[in-house]
């Protein structure tokens, strides 16, 4: 018989997600990480019977922009708290007429432009290399993809976030750019997150929901804070929705990621171990506990 775990679910909500309903024994916890303080507390509880946990990307109320989140912290905090997979909830700009604002697509790529974070738990002391090829966990995706058709929310399954450095939008020839790319989304937040995911061997999928055309369309010439809000508080009742229906089906038993997100470590570590720096090990502590 093959080994199962007991999960805990987390979720990130990004713009306009700063809360999650719904939840049986509601408590905000303080983490600490030895990365620095995550974007804020953590609120864990129940849900249908599932354990899960909930990060508002940008704190409550907003404080934070993209570039200054402590994404290495974020990461750690969840799963020092226990969670086993992460669902990012993201608001993006749509670079395809075919996907407008409203609707909902479960990326399974990134193009990476952010250049001002940190993207990695590892580094001199402790050198590491983990594949990003498949930078989502498709059992997720496939968890997403059923908890949006059942509650009927417009969706497309696959797509190319393309993640921007911000917090400005881009210039009408950059988003030309990401479209001749053939990128479907665009964003300032899932990476590096997603790949510290990987690193962490939490399992990651996202659910972008589409606020705006971005630029490069032609009846929209700007995107603006105002109009991405008109389309987010909507985004983020269904968001919620999304979260209610996914968590049962993805229940409160289940076998190891048969993709192997949870075992990305295991031929990642390059450093000898007499080379290893016992500082930057014991940060580790929790991203790599299973391997070190
Ligand atoms: C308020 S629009 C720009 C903002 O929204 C997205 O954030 P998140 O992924 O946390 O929903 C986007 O990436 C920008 O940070
Ligand atoms: N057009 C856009 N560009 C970057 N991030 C976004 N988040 C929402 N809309 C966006």
């Amino acid at each position: 018989m093959s080994e199962t775990i007991t999960p805990m679910i987390g979720f990130i909500g990004g713009s306009g997600v700063y809360d999650l309903d719904g939840l049986e024994d509601r408590t905000w916890v303080k983490v600490r990480t030895p990365w620095g303080d995550p974007s804020d507390e953590i609120l864990t509880g129940t849900l249908s019977g599932v354990r899960v946990a909930f990060l508002p990307r940008h704190g409550r109320g907003h404080p934070t922009p993209p570039s200054a989140l402590n994404y290495r912290a974020n990461i750690d905090a969840m799963k020092r708290i226990g969670c086993t997979e992460l669902i990012s909830l993201s608001a993006v700009g749509s670079l395809k007429e075919e996907l407008p604002p409203g609707h909902f697509v479960i990326v399974d790529q990134f193009i990476d432009r952010t250049f001002a974070r940190e993207k990695s738990f590892f580094g001199t002391g402790c050198v590491a290399h983990v594949s990003v090829a498949h930078p989502v966990c498709p059992r997720l995706g496939d968890a997403l993809e059923d908890a949006a058709r059942r509650i009927a929310l417009p969706v497309t399954r696959g797509g190319t976030y393309l993640v921007m450095e911000g917090p400005q939008f881009s210039t009408k020839a950059e988003s030309l750019l990401y479209r001749q790319w053939g990128c479907d989304v665009i964003g300032m937040t899932n990476m590096p997150e997603a790949k510290l995911a990987r690193e962490a061997e939490l399992c990651y999928a996202t659910i972008a929901m589409v606020t705006d055309y971005d630029c490069w369309h032609p009846d929209h010439a700007h995107v603006t804070v105002e109009q991405v809000g008109k389309v987010l508080f909507g985004n983020a009742e269904k968001a919620r929705a999304v979260v209610k229906t996914v968590v049962p089906l993805l229940g409160a038993r289940r076998d190891p990621c048969p993709a192997g997100c949870d075992r990305a470590l295991d031929h990642a570590l390059i450093t000898a171990p007499d080379k290893r720096d016992p500082d930057l090990m014991a940060k580790l502590d929790v991203v790599a506990q299973r391997v070190i």
